[in-house]
């Protein structure tokens, strides 16, 4: 089942704000569907959000024979996120379609789907390549959030090297942060590695540089939503803990992402837009409140981590490592 699929001109998602309790499906008609589901992560990653992207130009093309009205639904689906770069590249990418008529414009929002099957296999493997060239043996794991198939399309980014590992029988026990607040980790990347078989262990997010300073791991395997030209990394928030607490163990601080997601229009990560959402999912969970009334929240959705804390990126095409110089 895949998280994000094109059937019978409209869009058909897993909707993960359900999972891990239930694996139902959301039939996506109009943009205004696609933006709501977009808002409140019924589909979310990276390369799933280019996907989504794509798609929604089509929904729109489909909706409507105003090229001023196909471009005016196009920004609002662009404008549903701000952070990943790859919703707005799925959009620019077939909007630039336009011209050719909505037939065009659906072929190639299909290729954007079908190409994000081939393209997270490749980076997968590759991933697996650079750390067993580097890690003997079995490799322990700590991951972050979920970039696995549920944040892509049917295969993910840094799950993607993970399982390209398990496929090899090179990988060992893989530590996963639940992922505050919206539990991304608990619920979806627990989810995704049951159904791998793949041996794991849930911490709590604050744990995770304890995870990598007892030398529980090997490396740390993440996704990201946006590299800035510099090579600075801006994924969930709590990946910058890991990468500070990488360096100082001497580990691995692995980001595996498509090439879509690698920005150079933007400098580094501080020019970066970072996604603040609603404090009532800090304050509560599952509609019921935590925090006393009245306390605010600030919650950032994402984190920068600087380039030289980084030590590879992972992509279907190259490996750049930029802790020591490499340039994207
Ligand atoms: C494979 S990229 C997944 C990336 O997206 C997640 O953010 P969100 O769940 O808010 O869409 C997280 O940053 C993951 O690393």
């Amino acid at each position: 089942m895949r998280t994000i699929d094109w059937r019978d001109d409209h869009v058909v998602i897993i909707d993960q704000t359900r999972l891990p309790d239930v694996l139902v499906s959301l039939h996506l008609h109009t943009v205004d569907d696609l933006v709501d589901a977009i808002r409140r992560l019924a589909v979310r990653g990276a390369p799933a959000l280019g996907v989504a992207g794509a798609l929604g130009v089509a929904l729109a093309a489909l909706s409507t024979s105003d090229p001023a009205e196909v471009r005016a639904l196009a920004a609002r689906v662009r404008a549903a996120r701000p952070t990943a770069v790859n919703l707005a590249w799925g959009v620019d990418r077939v909007l630039a379609l336009l011209d050719h008529g909505a037939a065009a414009v659906v072929a190639e929002a299909v290729t954007v789907l079908e190409d994000d099957v081939r393209l997270n296999r490749a980076l997968g493997h590759r991933g697996a390549d650079w750390l067993q060239a580097r890690v003997p043996g079995p490799i322990n794991a700590h991951t972050h959030c979920n970039a696995g198939a549920l944040a892509c399309v049917e295969w993910g980014t840094a799950l993607g090297v993970l399982r390209a590992l398990h496929e090899r029988d090179a990988l060992g026990h893989v530590y996963a942060d639940e992922t505050r607040p919206l539990l991304q980790g608990a619920r979806i990347t627990a989810w995704e590695l049951a159904r791998l078989g793949v041996a794991h262990t849930l911490v709590v997010d604050s744990a995770g540089p304890s995870v990598i300073a007892n030398g529980l791991v090997h490396a740390v395997v993440v996704g990201a939503d946006r590299i800035a030209a510099n090579g600075d990394v801006v994924n969930k928030i709590g990946t910058y803990p890991l990468a500070l607490a990488a360096a100082r163990a001497g580990i691995p601080f692995v980001v595996a992402a498509p090439e879509s997601t690698v920005d150079l229009a933007t400098p580094s990560g501080a020019a970066i837009p970072i996604e603040i959402r609603a404090a009532d999912e800090v304050t509560g969970f599952g509609g019921a409140r935590t925090a006393p009334e009245g306390t605010g929240a600030l919650n950032y959705a994402f984190d920068v981590t600087p380039a030289d804390l980084v030590t590879a990126i992972v992509t279907e095409a190259r490996v750049v490592e930029p802790a020591a110089g490499g340039a994207i």
